[in-house]
């Protein structure tokens, strides 16, 4: 049986974070867990991360795309929150957000970390975004330097 997988060290990888500043009192922290895990676990340097702020959730798929298209990067980390309110929007921005997002990473053949929160309370975003639930934002830059990885030995 052979199996293929692969850790998280991505020394000189390029990784571009976009992030929806909508709810940004959360989507901060996101940026901070997903920055933390890519230098302190990937082993990437500071001037190997580019950070791009974009209005809201439903402006990732474009910028995400935009950035796979200048073949610049080894993958991309999307950020954002995505809080339910009293209409039905809540299902509309989130859904093109992550049908979006996953076309352009099968588009571009590149890793592309979903790190976009699509939660029905403030209390579960802050919940996920550092607290009791862990950090999204990190746990999709983790996502990101393993596929980096896996997709190298394919
Ligand atoms: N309600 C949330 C939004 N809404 C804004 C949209 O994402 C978009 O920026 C606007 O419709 C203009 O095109 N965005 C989030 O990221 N999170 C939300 O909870
Ligand atoms: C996810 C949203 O767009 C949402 O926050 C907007 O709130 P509302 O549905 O009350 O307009």
């Amino acid at each position: 049986m052979q199996v293929i997988e692969a850790g998280y060290a991505a020394t000189g990888k390029k990784i571009a974070i976009v992030v929806a500043r909508f709810n940004s009192f959360i989507v901060e922290s996101l940026l901070s867990g997903a920055v933390d895990t890519l230098q302190r676990v990937g082993n990437i340097a500071a001037e190997d991360i580019t950070v791009v702020r974009i209005p809201g959730a439903f402006e990732l798929p474009l910028a995400v795309q935009r950035v796979a298209a200048s073949k610049k990067y080894d993958a991309i980390v999307a950020l954002g929150a995505v809080i339910r309110g009293g209409t039905p929007h809540f299902e509309y921005v989130s859904g093109e957000c992550v049908k979006g997002i996953a076309q352009v990473a099968m588009q571009f053949d590149l890793p592309v970390a979903f790190g976009v929160l699509t939660v029905d309370s403030i209390e579960q975003a802050i919940e996920r975004a550092g607290t009791k639930a862990g950090n999204k934002g990190g746990e999709a830059a983790m996502s990101a330097l393993e596929m980096i990885n896996v997709l190298e030995q394919l």
